[in-house]
């Protein structure tokens, strides 16, 4: 991925709303007033201290290995029997084992961290910090780590830096580290991208059967099986859509522009002889629908708290129509929908949304009926939680919690 106008060289994490803008990144613009300085100053400072912390983290690990584990293996995609041949899509990861559906494939700690957001007074010049930080990190690493990051991938090998070229190799280093990094954390304190040997493995699937989170609590990205998958099956993840549903073009251009490759997953190049592809009119049903799903609810909720309770139901009910057409669509499309799929777990969201706005009784309760399916669209939003990051993750938590907010109505 290039380091470009909204993004700092790293996949996107599992959630969507981890965009860092330039806009964050580059402040404040030239020509700055006293207030500004000290804008300035202050950014500098916390950038300071977000790169003492990350090379904390991460000096610990200067001397990693990719993983071995008799359960998975890098491969060549171009050389393996099943593969999309039309498409090279080079190193992959397989499995050597069945998974379940939950299953942990592995975890894995960053080699590199270099943190997102850079205090600097044009995009240029963040571009250039960047690239001092991503090389200060792979100076930092031991000898044979260093030749694990150099065998990588890079999809940006004219990628040049500012930074004296002191070694062979170094300048490839910022490809490398944009080609194979990951968005870590969203908080402050945790946004930073980092490498990991082994994960960057992995291949992207507009389909996956594999989820990649990052877990703050144990300083580690972990990958779990979202589908079954079968003995020498490629284990792929998702790096990021853009939120929508899009059809094969717009999911490719979405891809080449943001990771800067053409996508070759098997979604992508399921179409039949006649150039006809259902997944794609799945898709554009699923985006409008995306689209229109938040206005309902809006609505919804408007006519509710206006006392038009009996409008806001009928909206609610037909949201609820929406929500199970997606799911029916998204499982013909091949999702699992208790697989913790980008796309299943907002609409499972919008259904439990929905719930709270169906008609109540005189004295303003919720049905029972409404109560119980609202608890059930949770349930198994929670349940894809579970399947994608593991039932310790701080989200599983969280929608355990929202669960029990849901009332009990004793009638
Ligand atoms: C993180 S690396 C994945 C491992 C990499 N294939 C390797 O050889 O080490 C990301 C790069 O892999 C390739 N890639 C990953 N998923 C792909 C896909 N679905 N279609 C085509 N190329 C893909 C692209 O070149 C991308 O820039």
């Amino acid at each position: 991925m290039t380091v470009n106008d909204d993004d700092f060289g790293c996949f996107g994490s599992d959630s969507e709303e981890s965009e860092v803008s330039s806009q964050e990144s580059v402040n404040p613009p030239t020509g700055s007033s006293s207030s500004d300085d000290e804008q300035r100053r202050r950014l500098l400072e916390d950038a300071h201290m977000r790169q003492m912390a990350t090379d904390a983290a991460a000096a610990a690990h200067r001397n990693r290995r990719p993983v071995i584990s008799p359960d998975f293996e890098v491969f060549d995609t171009s050389t393996a029997a099943n593969s999309n041949n039309d498409c090279n899509r080079g190193m992959g990861l397989r499995s050597l084992r069945k998974y379940s559906c939950g299953d942990e494939i592995l975890r894995e700690h960053a080699v590199m961290r270099v943190p997102n957001q850079q205090a600097a007074v044009s995009l240029e010049e963040a571009k250039a910090m960047h690239s001092v930080a991503v090389h200060q990190s792979f100076d930092r690493l031991s000898a044979e780590t260093k030749q694990f990051v150099l065998e990588l991938a890079n999809s940006y090998p004219s990628t040049t830096t500012t930074q004296a070229v002191e070694q062979p190799g170094q300048q490839e280093i910022v490809g490398v580290y944009q080609t194979n990094s990951f968005r870590l954390g969203e908080e402050e304190s945790n946004n930073c991208g980092g490498l990991f040997l082994t994960i960057c493995r992995i291949n992207h699937s507009c389909r996956p059967n594999a989820n990649h989170s990052w877990r703050a609590d144990l300083q580690a990205k972990t990958v779990y099986a979202t589908q079954d998958i079968d003995v020498g099956e490629e284990i792929c993840i998702t790096y990021g859509t853009s939120g929508e549903c899009l059809d094969t073009a717009g999911r490719r251009a979405y891809l080449s522009e943001r990771f800067s490759f053409e996508c070759g997953c098997h979604m992508c190049t399921e179409s039949d002889p006649q150039g006809n592809n259902d997944g794609d009119r799945r898709m554009n049903e699923l985006n409008s629908r995306q689209q229109e799903i938040p206005l309902l609810l809006a609505t919804a909720a408007a006519a509710s708290s206006d006392t038009d309770e009996a409008g806001g139901g009928e909206t609610a009910e037909r949201v609820l129509e929406s929500v199970e057409r997606c799911l029916l669509l998204l499982r013909e499309q091949g999702f699992g929908t208790t697989a913790g799929g980008e796309y299943v777990k907002p609409i499972l969201h919008y259904g439990y949304q929905a719930c709270l706005l169906l008609r109540r009784d005189s004295r303003g309760r919720l049905l029972e009926e409404s109560e119980r399916r609202a608890r059930s669209y949770l349930n198994q939003e929670l349940l894809a939680t579970k399947n994608g990051e593991g039932i310790e993750s701080p989200n599983v938590l969280k929608l355990q919690d929202l669960i029990n907010s849901i009332p009990v109505t004793v009638r």
